[in-house]
């Protein structure tokens, strides 16, 4: 039952996090950028803006999803934490394509754009969390925490109520649709089991790398307005 004690005391501490920093998580997964997507008002060059920077991130993604799984093959007790980050490896490989075909319908030239200081910032900040020493948990709750802050944010824009342009349909369904939204529950669930068994310290440490994720990505949107 221990074990058990652990998911709940887990997820009680996520739900704790996200209400003592309720207002940053709400600029994380309501940012204004997003809400103009929602209403249909976004200017194509903001979200242009978005697009460059953001493929740039995604590359720099990929060496951190690939620390993470690393770490989960060396430190974690639960054999499916593997199947489930190599499913999201597996899928990063789709992503870049994507960004590719959606670059040249938008005529964003990728490999002209330079990464602006909030990505710089951002991708610096995934490779601190690469460094061996940081904890596995702590790493597994900054990747559940980046792509939750996706998955929330452009499932706002997939809504009955939203106005949603239908060039920006395929966008907003890339991190918004259910199928995302499991493989972030799935993030989740491991990301509590392994906060229930966690060290005081380690906690401390998942705490601040959660919310220093949610500033990352208010910055990274804030982008989208140009530099
Ligand atoms: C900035 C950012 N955060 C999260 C995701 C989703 N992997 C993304 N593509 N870009």
């Amino acid at each position: 039952m221990e074990e058990r004690g652990g998911q709940r005391e887990g997820a009680r501490m996520i739900d704790t996090w996200i209400n003592n920093h309720r207002q940053m998580y709400d600029r994380a997964t309501r940012h204004p950028f997003v809400l103009s997507i929602r209403d249909g008002s976004v200017d194509s060059l903001s979200f242009k803006r978005w697009l460059g920077q953001d493929y740039i991130f995604v590359r720099q993604f990929v060496p951190f999803l690939a620390s993470v799984l690393l770490k989960a093959c060396r430190e974690s007790e639960e054999q499916s934490d593997v199947e489930v980050l190599l499913g999201g490896i597996a899928s990063l490989h789709d992503e870049l394509s994507w960004f590719k075909k959606e670059a040249s319908k938008w005529d964003v030239m990728l490999n002209a754009i330079t990464p602006q200081k909030a990505n710089q910032d951002y991708c610096r900040f995934l490779e601190s969390l690469m460094l061996p020493e940081v904890d596995y948990t702590v790493a597994i709750t900054a990747f559940w925490a980046i792509e939750s802050v996706y998955q929330k944010s452009f499932s706002l824009c997939l809504e009955a109520s939203s106005n949603t342009p239908a060039e920006l349909m395929e966008t907003c369904q890339r991190w918004g649709n259910d199928g995302f939204g499991q493989y972030c529950c799935a993030l989740r669930g491991i990301t509590e089991r392994r906060l229930g068994t966690a060290s005081e310290d380690v906690m401390m440490m998942a705490e601040g790398v959660f919310v220093r994720v949610l500033e990352s990505e208010v910055r990274f949107w804030d982008m989208s307005y140009g530099e």
